[in-house]
């Protein structure tokens, strides 16, 4: 499990007590590690999936966006938590996403999820419907973008989900001035400075922050 903020022994713990991947996650999360080596540590932590599927199933929404769906793992997970909306995936990747495709089939998933292929900024700037729950897990750097973007799509009460926003910690830590941590922190500090939003700060794998718009 990726777990960069907890220690070993309380890593092992929260795996423990966190219902197990069934077959066909697993399955996806082996195929990911073979096909995408050293990118593999892109995809979401199964402990994470189970809180997305979660968050969907209480949220409950008609329009799901994630940004950033590589192999798939984070889209099923989304998409198993839908009762009746739909998610709508982008990402740059034809190769990265044709295993995602596949895996959406099997699951059953094929009539809950779209995919559009090209730069989000692009693309999501081109989604004309109304938000009710985002995951944002794409290029780092263009995370203000997106944000903005979604925030412009999002209803009242929609959550927007952001992966990566602790960085393995160094995010809190001055000495660490390598430029995705700067921007990473300061796209931390820009939602924190806006008014129109409530935000929670999860040390889940690398990071989560759940935004809310108020
Ligand atoms: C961290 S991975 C996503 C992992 C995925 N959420 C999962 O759980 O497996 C980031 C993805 O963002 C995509 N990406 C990178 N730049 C992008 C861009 N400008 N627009 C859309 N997608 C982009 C990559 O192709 C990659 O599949």
């Amino acid at each position: 499990m990726k777990a960069y903020l907890l220690d070993a022994a309380v890593a092992r713990y929260v795996s423990d007590h966190t219902t197990a991947p069934d077959a066909l996650l697993a399955a996806l999360e082996r195929e990911t590690a073979e096909v995408a080596g050293e990118d593999a540590t892109m995809q979401i932590s199964f402990d994470q999936g189970r809180l997305l599927t979660m968050i969907t199933q209480l949220m409950a929404p008609r329009v799901a966006v994630e940004v950033g769906t590589f192999t798939g793992y984070s889209s099923v997970c989304i998409a198993r938590g839908l009762s009746g909306g739909t998610l709508h995936c982008f990402d740059v990747s034809e190769e990265w996403t044709s295993v995602a495709r596949r895996y959406w089939h099997e699951a059953g998933l094929d009539d809950r999820v779209t995919l559009t292929i090209g730069p989000a900024a692009d693309t999501l700037a081109a989604f004309g419907e109304q938000v009710d729950l985002a995951f944002l897990d794409a290029d780092k750097h263009n995370y203000p973008v997106y944000y903005e973007l979604l925030m412009d799509r999002l209803r009242p009460g929609g959550l927007i989900l952001v992966d990566n926003t602790l960085r393995r910690g160094w995010v809190a830590d001055p000495a660490h001035e390598e430029p995705e941590t700067v921007r990473m922190r300061q796209f931390n500090d820009l939602v924190m400075e806006d008014p129109r939003v409530t935000v929670v700060t999860l040390p889940v794998a690398d990071g989560m922050m759940l935004i809310r718009k108020n």
